[in-house]
């Protein structure tokens, strides 16, 4: 204590009050941080104890209803920090909370140099705490960002001072019928994530069944169909479900939809989801992580009335990313190695069978599946009760690509006068497809904004008569089932600012895209043929190979035969040497018989070189031969020790000897079959090395 009073009254020698009042300072300067630190725990404990928190992810729908209910806040629109953001918008979706520049036209999508206009939005900044006022609360919403081992997803967290969490719960009621209103023109899109959980995977805009060009009779049929599969589940026509029950008929509904690529497959679906109004559980069946369980368990998470969609039916099995050349189209169970090794998919066929329809199978659902290849499909898949209805989709027609004429080019309906005379007629006749004509066309009321964009895209509006003969002009230049109306679509799409010119030029887009079809075809062809080839070469060239490889092998195995040969033969003529230097007359013998086992192994040799192909009978006498003279030796050998009481200074001297004649009795005796090695290399080699006769060689001195 003294010792602060001294610094307060400006001891410890310093004497100036400028030392005195900067320490004054410090010590002033800690104690009100500290303050403020205690203070700020304080709140954030008290923040915590009496704060209701609740988080919502953007893996999951309640984050959309949240993002889509504040951007209608009007206190989220006055947030004073902001994330600026040129990702694309989209209206309905989580990132409407968005607050586009209001000179930006949300709807626009026209290109600037070729590029798409990016929307500039303002988001709340991330990690920064947001108060709204709600229902009598005030309301603590942060967004941040978070990052996990398998990625980074946003976050939203509402924290509000509360009893209990009612008004968390009517806040998310509210939020979420705020975003279903405004999605009732939209479709929602659900995909399977990691985990085997359906996410959502965005909305799109319902797409009007119009738009799809088809044989009005597959159209109503379809739709008819749906419609009384889903009204069974209204209460006033729970007897058309029982119906089901009653008879033991699962109650779902299965649709196959093959064909060729751009037929309308897919469209067809979406538009049907629109008109439904159901929502879409798309599934790839190829997908890294899909297997039976997975498929199951996505299966049994379906909602009670959803769309199922399937796509690429056939490509399920293989796993490959070119679905006509490795697609096997017959479904396999997978092998270990291909269901685990490369992308850990597993799935069978049993499997996707029980998923579609087994005991766990949900009831109430409509499933769609699409191929480009129905041939290539099981049959138990394709069968009714898995796909009830089939419907093929083939390339356009004439009466198709009228259809798509007309629904492409805007037209200006003709409207019965009195002297019933189409209007505007005059402006037709001057053929005004300019936007300046289009400007004058419009009405004076129209916005400038629509005129901007008019003139941006300055697509011409067709008298209504006008449009129909193009449009029969156009349909008859169109080969019957030759081109898709994808492809039909693209080709308007490249001159949707000039319709006339279109009539004119398709014949000449059909010849162009006909040679491509005929160059791409041959392409492939070649590319084939050159795989092909390759793929010969490259199995020549193996087999060269492992033969090359067979002969070093056979010429090793000939050397290390002529190697133990000459040991052998070193070794038999040390004995034969010891067993000569012996005194008494029965060690002559093994040198005897040796010589005469050299002269056999000399006339073998003969023979060998004489005939190259000497008969498997006559190698096998001779190895029969050569053993019982090896083991004549060996009896000699022992004789000599045995029966010898001659001098006893050569005792020691005979014992050695007799000991190297075993040993090379057993090399020899090694040898024997080292001999089979080498038959067996010589006969299997295909061109022996120079000093091949060193077979013949071996096999007699063995
Ligand atoms: N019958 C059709 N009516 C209207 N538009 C169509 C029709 N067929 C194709 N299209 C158009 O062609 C494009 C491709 O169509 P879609 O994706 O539905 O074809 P698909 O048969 O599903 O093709 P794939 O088998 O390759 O998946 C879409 O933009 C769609 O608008």
């Amino acid at each position: 204590m003294d010792l602060v009073k001294n610094i307060f009254s400006g001891g410890l020698g310093m004497g100036t009050g400028a030392i005195s009042d900067t320490v004054k300072l410090v010590v002033i300067g800690g104690t009100v941080e500290t303050a403020r630190r205690v203070a700020s725990s304080s709140w954030n404990s008290f923040v915590d104890s009496f704060f209701l928190t609740a988080h919502f992810t953007q893996m999951d729908s309640p984050y959309e209803w949240i993002m889509h209910w504040l951007s209608q806040q009007p206190a989220w629109g006055r947030s004073r920090e902001f994330d600026i953001t040129t990702r694309s918008v989209k209206k309905g979706s989580a990132n409407a909370g968005d607050f586009g520049d209001d000179d930006e036209d949300q709807d626009e999508v026209a290109l600037t140099h070729g590029r798409k206009k990016n929307m500039i939005a303002f988001m709340p900044a991330q990690d920064t705490t947001h108060t709204i006022y709600y229902r009598g609360h005030w309301l603590r919403i942060t967004r941040s960002k978070r990052t996990t081992d398998w990625g980074t997803y946003q976050e939203v967290k509402i924290s509000v001072v509360a009893r209990n969490n009612t008004v968390i719960k009517q806040l998310v009621l509210e939020a979420k019928k705020m975003y279903e209103k405004d999605a009732e023109h939209r479709i929602h899109v659900f995909i399977p994530d990691q985990w085997g959980s359906w996410r959502w995977n965005g909305s799109r805009q319902k797409r009007p069944m119009e738009s799809i060009v088809l044989e009005a009779n597959v159209k109503d049929m379809i739709v008819a169909d749906c419609k009384d599969f889903i009204a069974s589940e209204d209460v006033s026509k729970k007897p058309l479900m029982k119906w089901y029950a009653e008879r033991g008929i699962p109650y779902r509904r299965g649709y196959l939809l093959y064909g060729v690529p751009g037929s309308g497959k897919t469209s067809l679906i979406h538009a049907l989801a629109g008109e439904l109004g159901l929502d879409i559980y798309a599934l790839s069946l190829a997908a890294k992580g899909m297997s039976d369980n997975t498929l199951t368990q996505l299966m049994g998470h379906l909602p009670t009335r959803c769309i199922v969609l399937l796509e690429d039916l056939d490509a399920s099995f293989t796993h490959s990313t070119t679905r006509d050349k490795k697609s096997t189209g017959v479904p396999t169970v997978p092998t270990s190695s291909q269901s685990t090794e490369s992308d850990g998919s597993s799935l069978t066929l049993s499997g996707l069978l029980n998923a579609i329809d087994g005991v766990t199978a949900p009831e109430g659902r409509i499933l769609f599946a699409t191929t480009n290849h129905i041939d290539r499909l099981d049959e138990a898949l394709r069968r009714p009760g898995r796909m009830d209805v089939w419907i093929n989709f083939k390339y356009a027609t004439q009466w198709q690509a009228e259809g798509i004429f007309k629904r492409f080019f805007p037209c200006r309906p003709k409207i019965v006068t009195g002297s019933n005379t189409p209007m505007g007629s005059e402006s037709s006749t001057a053929g005004s497809t300019s936007a300046t004509a289009l400007s004058a066309a419009l009405s004076e009321g129209e916005t400038t904004k629509k005129k901007k964009r008019a003139s941006i895209n300055a697509m011409p509006i067709l008298e209504e008569d006008e449009l129909v003969s193009l449009a029969k002009r156009f349909s008859l230049q169109i080969p019957e089932d030759e081109v898709s109306v994808a492809g039909l679509q693209g080709f308007l799409l490249k001159n949707k600012t000039r319709p006339r010119e279109c009539v004119e030029e398709v014949g000449k887009w059909v010849v162009e895209e006909r040679e491509r079809r005929e160059k791409l075809k041959k392409e492939k062809a070649e590319k084939e043929a050159k795989e092909k080839e390759e793929e010969e070469k490259k199995e020549k060239e193996e087999k060269e190979a492992k033969e090359k490889e067979k002969e070093k092998e056979n010429a090793e195995d000939l050397a290390a035969a002529r190697k133990a040969y000459r040991k052998a033969k070193k070794a038999a003529a040390a004995a034969s040497s010891s067993a000569t230097a012996l005194p008494t007359p029965p060690a002559d013998e093994p040198t005897v018989t040796l010589e005469k086992a050299d002269s056999d192994s000399d006339d073998s040799d003969e023979d060998a070189s004489t005939s190259s192909s000497s008969s498997e009978e006559d190698r096998k006498s001779k190895r029969k031969n050569r053993k019982e003279k090896w083991v004549a030796v060996k009896k000699e050998s022992a004789t000599t020790e045995t029966g010898t009481d001659a001098a006893a200074p050569a005792a020691q001297e005979t014992t050695t000897s007799s000991k190297a004649v075993e040993e090379t009795a057993a090399e020899v005796e090694d040898l024997s079959s080292v001999d089979a090695l080498v038959d067996a290399a010589t006969t299997k080699s295909s061109s022996p090395p120079k000093d091949a006769p060193i077979e013949p060689a071996v096999a007699a001195t063995a």
